[in-house]
């Protein structure tokens, strides 16, 4: 082991999946663990600090008694050395306590603040992050962290050290001469008036950076997300002036931040050295005539020489303190927002449902030879849903039922609120007004895993995870509960109900790694291990958010009768444009004006001249596509 490595210290104990939503702390609150430690070391560095400032003491009774005395010997001025020599390193190793004691410690609590940050995070509902731009979430969870850290392992105890050297050089000063303490002390007045406004102007200066920093952040995720889009439409040079403005936008806070920090500094300096010179005059005068010993006047130099620093470094402290102290800030004002759901994730099964065996888990997955749990019924009464701060609802009085086992498919013109009436079942968002009931219960009254447990959705945009195929069909299955078999029987299935038969013609099968670090899969494949991903939970309600634009006719029509002939015991709720999908539907809504205007079988609805001229539009589109229910 190293000098400077110390012992690992214990990583805080995860988050429990349900346990209570973590509160909104300060950052005292954060420290309760390392407290006595951050005091300890806080005492070691003070005792070191105390040791530096009184050597220049030593050094004056050097002066004054051993070498300044009529006969000087070497043994005298070697025993001097050895003194000052001894409490330099008394101070030095008091140093490396300090730091041993308190910046392990720190990592710890920015740790456990990540932790707790990404835990609420995972708990907000969706329109919180609708609302959030993900850079600012990021800079949130990492620079400001570290700002924070920086804070309790290094500026906290500095600037108690610092205040404290301060009044113990002070006291020093007034004992050697109480003229030159006065003169050194009435240069402080002016000092603290230079650094009042530096905070003023650092405070400024600190929010807008950390503010530009998490937009910057947003917009390096935007352009790699959407880098072939930019590529495409030749927009790489258009999006790179905008980064650049807004690079150039930070690099000016941030030369305006350097820029006071220097003026300050040099301000600082100013006053010290112009007090230095009128010490210096006011001090040989004293020695002169016999009010101060040369000793004393040493000493009083040696001391100012090790305040000023200290006084100097104020102004870094306080910006140190500005900067976690706007970190901290940011971390509350996310850590306070209410999340509005009891939970975190869906904690694989909970809750036994009708028909299935009793204690049996609501997600739980069966082999195909055995008959799924029973069906949900789906009841929208009068409801009405308004995104947050849209003028305008997206539905009212809105009321349709899904029996158990339907598949319904919902159609309607596009921006009518097809998707969002399906991402208020799993209560993504919930309803303004009205009710939406689950098998008879309100949905907001049922626990959220719960009602969760019982869902699955796949959104027209599959998100896939940088695993192997297998992990991500398996990633919303309670793998602890299945044996390694039942998990390979379950992606078998979960991969045929959805025409994934091309996995079998990937390099390592359903072990071949995807996502962004593995094999880019096209579009509809892409789409299709996402509809495997949602099956795979044997859900009681199948949420189904267009999944299948991206897939030929052929295919498509094959997924669909997949899922009505494997599913019988799933409601499934599917948005869909185009004719071959609605077809194969049990029952068809169509949305239209914020309502349901009509529901039947494809074939009855075609006698509704909104829907034929829908379903004419669309059919037109897969027409040029060679549609086989026009041959
Ligand atoms: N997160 C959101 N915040 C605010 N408004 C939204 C949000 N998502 C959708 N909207 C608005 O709600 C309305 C319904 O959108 P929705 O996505 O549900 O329509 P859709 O019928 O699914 O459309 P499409 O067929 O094109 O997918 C639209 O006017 C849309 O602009």
């Amino acid at each position: 082991m190293s000098l400077i490595e110390s012992k690992r210290e214990p990583v805080p104990a995860p988050l429990q999946v349900g346990s209570q939503e973590p509160p909104a702390l300060g950052l005292w609150e954060y420290m309760r663990p390392i407290r006595a430690r951050w005091f300890l070391g806080c005492a070691v560095a003070v005792t070191a600090t105390v040791i530096g400032i009184s050597i220049p003491q030593v050094l004056a009774w050097i002066v004054d008694h051993l070498v300044g005395s009529e006969t000087p010997t070497p043994g005298r001025v070697w025993a001097g050395g050895a003194l000052i020599t001894v409490l330099g390193l008394a101070q030095a190793v008091l140093f490396f306590v300090r730091r041993m004691l308190v910046v392990d410690t720190a990592a710890t609590v920015e740790m456990t603040m990540r932790m707790r940050l990404y835990d609420k995070l995972s708990r907000m509902p969706v329109s919180f992050h609708d609302r959030w731009p993900s850079g600012q979430l990021l800079t949130r969870s990492t620079s400001d962290m570290s700002m924070i850290r920086r804070w309790i392992s290094f500026g906290s105890i500095q600037s108690v050290t610092s205040a404290l050297a301060i009044l113990v050089g002070l006291f020093y000063l007034f004992r050697g001469s109480w003229l030159l303490g006065l003169i050194y002390t009435c240069s402080l007045p002016p000092t603290l008036l230079v650094l009042w406004f530096f905070i003023k102007r650092m405070k400024k200066l600190t929010r807008r950076s950390q503010q530009q920093s998490g937009d910057l952040a947003t917009s390096v995720e935007e352009s790699v997300q959407g880098i072939r889009v930019l590529k495409a439409l030749g927009q790489g040079e258009n999006a790179l002036d905008r980064f650049t403005d807004e690079s150039a936008e930070l690099m000016h806070t941030e030369i305006d931040r350097s820029k006071t920090l220097g003026s300050t500094f040099v301000k600082t300096s100013l006053l010290t050295g112009a007090t230095m010179a009128i010490s210096l005059l006011v001090g040989i005068n004293e020695v002169a005539n016999g009010q101060m010993t040369v000793g004393a006047l040493t000493a009083f130099f040696a001391t100012t020489a090790m305040l000023t620093p200290h006084v100097e470094r104020s102004g870094m402290m306080i910006s140190m303190y500005l900067d976690s102290k706007v970190a901290m800030d940011r971390h509350r004002e996310i850590m306070s927002e209410p999340s509005g759901e009891r939970v975190l994730l869906v904690p694989g099964v909970t809750t036994p449902v009708p028909g299935s065996e009793a204690g049996q888990p609501g997600s739980d997955v069966l082999p195909s030879s055995q008959p799924y749990q029973q069906a949900a019924e789906i009841r929208f009464e009068h409801a009405d849903f308004s995104y947050e701060g849209s003028p305008t609802p997206v539905f009212t009085d809105l009321s349709l039922t899904v029996a158990p086992g339907e598949i319904l498919a919902l159609v309607g013109p596009t921006g009518c609120g097809k998707s969002t009436l399906l991402q208020l079942i799993p209560r993504l968002y919930s309803l303004t007004g009205g009710d939406l009931l689950v098998d008879g219960h309100s949905v907001a009254d049922l626990p959220l895993p719960d009602l969760r447990s019982q869902i699955a959705v796949a959104f027209e945009e599959p998100i896939l995870f940088s695993s192997s195929v297998r992990d991500n069909v398996l990633v919303g299955v309670d793998r602890a509960s299945k044996t390694e078999q039942e998990l390979d029987q379950i992606v078998e299935d979960a991969l045929r109900i959805s025409a994934s038969d091309f996995v079998s013609d990937l390099p390592d099968g359903v072990h071949t790694l995807i996502g962004e670090e593995g094999m880019s899969l096209s579009g509809g494949q892409r789409q299709r291990l996402s509809l495997a991903r949602a099956i795979a939970t044997r859900p009681r309600i199948l949420l189904l958010d267009d999944p299948l634009s991206a897939l030929d006719v052929k295919t498509e029509e094959a997924v669909v009768g997949m899922l009505s002939e494997h599913l019988n015991q799933t409601t499934v709720v599917i948005t869909a444009h185009r004719p071959s999908t609605v077809a194969l539907a049990d029952r068809v809504a169509l949305m239209q004006d914020g309502a349901i205007a009509a529901t039947g079988r494809h074939s009855e609805l075609m006698s509704n001249p909104d829907y034929a001229r829908l379903m004419s539009l669309d059919a037109d589109i897969v027409e040029e596509g060679d549609a086989p229910w026009h041959a």
